[in-house]
């Protein structure tokens, strides 16, 4: 294997990949380094997982809005053998496949900057059968190390050895008494996940008085109801006081800021995430390495003489979302091809335009929240002239035919300037594929003059948009 490449890439997680494997078709050798499992957290521990545990509960809340139908009881070992199918059962030979058959050599180890354009690989550390090697890039490096849970520094916590979301969303025996710290996207997606899996006595501690605070303050108050609907505890503006595990593996005592005393069998920790940067050698070539890499809008990292240096996906911690990282990927490997063959660096696709506007984000709790844009709060602390519409999407036609009881929420932030959409929110269950349409409208700036022809087919939930520009006053 040689050991000169014109790219190296850190991290073979879906942002890494990606580069690497754009950056290979356009005819330049790459390499990418991974310590764990090709994939990243995405495949094995994230979106993949976690998404394959909520898709049965969510068919349930769908089959039970529909009369004549009878739900079978949920057979919990089954749900768990197709995440294991899901997750390949944690084995990456397909993903390294993809890797070397894409045209990018594979190195299995730890990759860590040396100083400019060179990467040390580590492999088998800590082990008598440790050893490195040096690639040298002669272009770029792009460092794609992805993101890590942080464990807030509360006493007996981390002796307490609690869950992240690998525990969680690698879950063999669902914990009957379960406590969840953090009311974010992981707090509310695997306290749904777990809490229909079996997890009887959930609990969910949230030191603000909101769930889901990235988004429209109604998707929050949705899904804290609806989750309070289906049993679990949502304990708002509490704190985690101190945790007591004196029998590693045994109960667990939980001291809550408001006096109250758990026990519990698991605690789940979602308290946000930290991007990797330590340890992967940002000082040798003068960044920080405990903030994320901050680049610019072609993912290139500032403050790097020569501007050999790159950051895609949540290691730069602009948008932590895998479809996100994706599309950084393909900005930066498109602008690094462009800039080793001496070609135009600056062509449309060469520019990270869609963080800024707000990035898609579906929330697969039941009701699902499917967001793209700004919020209200956002637009109008932006200084927008916002005008805002909502309409109810159990009043749609296609909306009652989705089931007895089905309820959902739809707003659209308008810039009244330009007569154009800032953002829009589905809260429903099931609306994930709405999105998209959002999306395009939003990022290309389509007039609402112009989504007045777009006529959405009856009689299906879309007709939303429709009730939308009506309320509008179209
Ligand atoms: C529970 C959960 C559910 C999620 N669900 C969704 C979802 O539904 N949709 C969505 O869009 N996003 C979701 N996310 C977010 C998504 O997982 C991340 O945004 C995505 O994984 C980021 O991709 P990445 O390539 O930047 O990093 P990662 O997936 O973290 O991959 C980074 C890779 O780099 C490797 N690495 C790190 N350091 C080194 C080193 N020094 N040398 C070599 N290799 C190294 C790691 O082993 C890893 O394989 C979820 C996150 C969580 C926690
Ligand atoms: N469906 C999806 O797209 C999906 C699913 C899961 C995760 N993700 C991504 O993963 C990222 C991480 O998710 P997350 O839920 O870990 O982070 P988050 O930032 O979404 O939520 C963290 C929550 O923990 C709370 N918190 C922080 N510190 C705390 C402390 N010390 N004590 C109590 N509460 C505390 C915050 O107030 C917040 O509510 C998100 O940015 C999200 O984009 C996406």
């Amino acid at each position: 294997m040689p050991d000169v490449f014109d790219v190296i890439v850190i991290g073979a997680g879906p942002a890494g990949e990606v580069a690497a494997g754009r950056i290979a078709a356009a005819g330049l050798s790459a390499a990418v380094i991974e310590k764990e499992l090709a994939g990243g957290e995405c495949s094995y521990w994230a979106c993949i997982p976690s998404k394959a545990l909520l898709r049965p509960l969510d068919l349930a809340g769908e089959v039970a809005r529909v009369p004549g139908l009878t739900l079978g009881g949920l057979v919990v070992d089954d749900v768990l053998a197709r995440r294991d199918e899901m997750v390949s059962n944690f084995d990456d030979s397909g993903q390294v496949q993809w890797i070397e058959s894409a045209g990018v050599a594979f190195f299995r180890g730890k990759g860590r900057l040396k100083g400019p354009r060179e990467v040390e690989v580590l492999s088998g550390e800590g082990s008598s059968s440790s050893s490195s090697l040096t690639l040298t890039a002669r272009h770029a490096v792009v460092v794609a190390t992805g993101s890590s849970p942080v464990i807030p520094p509360i006493p007996g916590l981390a002796e307490a050895r609690p869950w992240t979301n690998r525990e969680a969303t690698g879950v063999r025996a669902v914990p009957q008494r379960l406590l969840v710290i953090g009311g974010g996207v992981v707090g509310c997606e695997m306290a749904q996940a777990l809490h229909g899996l079996g997890a009887k006595e959930t609990t969910l501690v949230v030191r603000g008085g909101a769930l889901l605070e990235r988004v429209e303050p109604y998707a929050g108050e949705a899904v804290a109801r609806s989750l309070t609907e289906q049993g679990v505890r949502v304990l708002m503006r509490e704190t985690v006081e101190r945790v007591e595990r004196p029998v590693p593996g045994g109960e667990i005592t939980v001291h809550l800021g408001g006096g109250e005393i758990l026990r519990v069998d698991e605690i789940l920790v979602a308290t946000g995430r930290r991007a990797v940067t330590a340890d992967i050698g940002l000082s040798t070539v003068g960044l920080d390495d405990h903030q994320p890499v901050r680049v610019d809008d072609s993912m290139r990292a500032t403050g790097v003489e020569d501007g050999w240096l790159y950051a895609v996906g949540d290691v730069n911690g602009i948008s932590l979302l895998t479809h996100m990282g994706k599309y950084q990927a393909r900005v930066c490997s498109d602008v690094i091809v462009a800039r080793a063959k001496g070609t135009a660096d600056d062509l449309p696709g060469m520019r990270d335009l869609a963080d800024p506007i707000g990035s898609p984000q579906v929330i697969f709790t039941d009701p699902q929240v499917c967001a793209v844009g700004r919020t209200e709060a956002q637009a109008r602390s932006e200084g927008f002239d916002v005008r805002v519409v909502e309409y109810e999407m159990g009043d749609v036609a296609g909306g009652s035919l989705m089931g007895e009881g089905y309820r959902g929420r739809a707003k659209a932030v308008v810039d009244e300037r330009r007569r154009a959409l800032l953002g829009v929110t589905f809260v429903a269950p099931a609306a994930s594929d709405l999105l998209h349409g959002a999306t395009i409208a939003v990022t290309a700036g389509v007039s609402l003059d112009d989504l007045w022809h777009a006529v959405p087919a009856f009689p299906t939930v879309s007709e939303v948009w429709l009730r939308l520009l009506e309320a509008y006053g179209m």
